[in-house]
């Protein structure tokens, strides 16, 4: 039997880190050696170790890093992982070009997937609206999407990434972005010609999505050669 691969969770506070933890403890591949938060009350929750974002020099050893935070908390976490020598698993958006580049330069020494979404339906979605890009030429392209109101980045990072994604096509996207209660990640991309519309749909109902295809991309980074790897490569 392979060993337990040691994660460290950057973010584990908030309501990807807590989905990350939880179903963490289902898995027997992996285990949680240190939880990251901006702010740290207790020193230890159900046996993990927490610590604060000022105290990332101290977290133990770890074979990858899984962040799901905020663009302003990434710096100090990609830095730690090439200081160290491990993999970093990224679905943190909002990140700037500077920070992308940061990425490309760590990949020279780590191996590191950063995905702007862990779910195998974004995944499809993403080759439809290529598909259907390619298909639709000078039609209307329009990406809209819907998420929790604690959400602080638009466009989404998934959106960014359809777009991208209909650019490969030739489209021209133009995005909307709205922000409202508990909508845990709604992403339409709407083609509309003279006369016909083509909407392509993908509702999150649930973060578990997102974090199983995290931890699973965790699982299979771990101990791999440095360089950008992709959801795809890991599946
Ligand atoms: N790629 C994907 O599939 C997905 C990506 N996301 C992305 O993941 C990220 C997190 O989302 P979500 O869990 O909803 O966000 P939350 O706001 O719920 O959590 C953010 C976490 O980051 C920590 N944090 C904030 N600022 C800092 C800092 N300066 N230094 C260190 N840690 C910090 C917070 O700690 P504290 O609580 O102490 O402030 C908290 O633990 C977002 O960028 C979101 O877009 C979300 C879902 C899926
Ligand atoms: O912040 C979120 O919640 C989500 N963020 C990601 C994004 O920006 O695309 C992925 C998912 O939609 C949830």
């Amino acid at each position: 039997m392979s060993a337990s691969i040691r994660l460290l969770i950057h973010g584990a506070s908030g309501r990807m880190g807590q989905a990350l933890l939880r179903l963490c403890a289902e898995r027997d591949d992996c285990s949680i050696v240190g939880a990251v938060s901006r702010k740290v009350g207790q020193r230890v929750i159900d046996g993990i170790p927490q610590f604060a974002s000022s105290e990332l020099h101290g977290v133990p050893d770890f074979d990858v890093a899984v962040d799901f935070s905020l663009a302003e908390a990434f710096d100090p976490i990609l830095a730690l992982c090439v200081e160290r020598g491990t993999a970093l698993v990224s679905g943190t958006t909002g990140l700037d070009e500077s920070q992308r580049a940061a990425i490309v330069r760590a990949a020279d020494r780590i191996p590191v997937l950063w995905a702007a979404n862990f779910s195998l339906g974004v995944a499809v979605l993403s080759e439809l609206v290529e598909r259907a890009a390619a298909a639709l030429p000078g039609w209307d392209c329009d990406i809209v999407e819907s998420h929790h109101s604690g959400k602080k980045d638009d466009p989404s990072g998934t959106a960014l990434a359809l777009g991208e994604s209909a650019q490969q096509g030739g489209a021209q996207p133009r995005y909307a972005s709205l922000r409202a209660g508990d909508i845990v990640g709604e992403h339409l991309v709407q083609f509309a010609g003279v006369g016909e519309r083509v909407e392509l749909i993908h509702r999150a109902t649930s973060r578990d999505i997102f974090a199983r295809g995290a931890l699973h991309a965790a699982a299979r980074l771990s101990g791999r050669p440095p360089g950008i790897y992709r959801l795809r490569d890991l599946l």
